[in-house]
């Protein structure tokens, strides 16, 4: 295993969002002090516009600083706001009874993000390496239950960090996607179909490429990555002060091609087709290769951490059929029903699994 920095969470501002309706957890007590619950935002510029105007720039620029520290809150408050989320988000570890009495009779479908969720954030996106553990947690979950890696990277790369043939992969956010043929029931077998709806984006991704690396040259620790069908500029290393200059860089080349989409993740601009595609998307997908499209009997757990992932818990939800799990160690507006603090626990949560599983053979 290689030495590398593992780096902190990102903290947001603060918003107001309503009590999570739970649709698979078992009621909860509302928290305390009411049904509303002021939380630190955190990563919650999905979206930022790509049109003209020094007003967007702005923008950008309160959203990227929103993924840095920039406000304490005092010791109550913050003790308020953990525990009231925590009311509406249980750990997945402490609720684990509940979560396999839910499966009962049901096939557990698992779908994991990577970055964030089985590796730790670190500062070089290109070390981002998984413990030879969590790869052994993983590859024993997919030997139980058909298991999918959902992920921002382009999926020759997530593929290489995670080595594990008998999974399924969708990189670019799911715009790439390697997975069963559609309609069979099958599991683990080598029957995998590529989808990619977002093909024709190809030439344009890749001019766009070579136009940021070109552009943001200049601006010190930036790194733009690319993911295929999605681009991604870091400015985690970049000092603050920069921000500003390496947003205007990303929005010059990006006013050229209303095509394309900037979204936001951790520490990073994500730039993808304007496509209705997403990792939920993506999920549906690969549940409906999987033959469960109109199942009963599927029980789908998305694990992620990051805005992108809400996309996947949101359609959970609204299936009304499974659950996310957001890995987090701070509150954030969520669609996820459960949360764990960091990838260790996400490695403890599928060992558990597989004991539990183990037990019932
Ligand atoms: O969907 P994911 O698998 O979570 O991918 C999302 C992005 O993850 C990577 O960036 C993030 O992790 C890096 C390594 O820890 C970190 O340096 C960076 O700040 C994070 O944003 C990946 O490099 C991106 O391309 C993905 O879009």
């Amino acid at each position: 295993m290689t030495n590398q920095t593992v780096v902190g969470f990102d903290t947001k501002s603060t918003i107001e969002v309503a009590v999570s309706n739970l649709s698979v957890v078992p009621p909860l007590p509302p928290p305390p002090g009411g049904r509303r619950v002021t939380i630190p935002r955190k990563n919650f510029f999905s979206k930022l516009e790509t049109g003209g105007g020094g007003a967007k720039i702005h923008a950008w620029v309160d959203s990227m600083r929103a993924s840095s520290p920039t406000r304490k809150s005092s010791e109550t408050e913050e003790d308020h706001i953990k525990n009231s989320w925590i009311l509406q988000h249980p750990s997945a570890l402490d609720m684990f009874e509940q979560i396999v009495n839910l499966s009962k009779g049901k096939q557990i479908v698992m779908f994991l993000d990577y970055d964030g969720t089985l590796s730790p954030i670190v500062e070089d996106p290109d070390r981002a390496f998984m413990t030879n553990e969590m790869r052994q947690a993983v590859r024993d979950v997919a030997k139980y239950f058909p298991t999918a890696i959902i992920s921002g990277r382009c999926r020759a790369k997530v593929y290489n960090f995670v080595r594990l043939s008998q999974l399924y992969y969708a990189g670019s956010h799911g715009m790439d996607i390697k997975g069963p043929s559609k309609g069979c029931k099958c599991r683990n077998d080598n029957q995998v179909v590529p989808f990619q709806p977002a093909r024709e984006f190809l030439p344009m991704i890749d001019k766009v490429y070579k136009a940021l690396l070109e552009k943001t040259k200049s601006t010190p620790g930036a790194k733009v990555e690319n993911n295929k069908f999605c681009i991604s500029v870091h400015y985690r290393c970049v000092d603050e002060t920069s921000w500003t200059t390496l947003a205007e860089q990303v929005k010059s080349v990006l006013n050229e091609y209303p095509k394309l989409k900037l979204n936001q993740g951790r520490k990073v601009l994500e730039i993808r087709p304007i496509i209705k595609w997403d990792k939920g998307k993506a999920l549906e997908y690969l549940l409906e290769s999987l033959g469960y499209a109109n199942s009963d009997n599927v029980l789908p757990v998305y694990i992620g951490d990051d805005r992108t992932d809400e996309d996947a818990f949101k359609v959970l939800r609204d299936r009304g059929q499974g659950f996310g799990i957001l890995v987090t160690k701070a509150p954030k507006e969520t669609n996820a029903s459960y949360s764990l603090q960091e990838p260790s626990e996400v490695m403890h949560f599928l060992r558990r699994l597989v004991e539990w599983k183990q037990s019932l053979l």
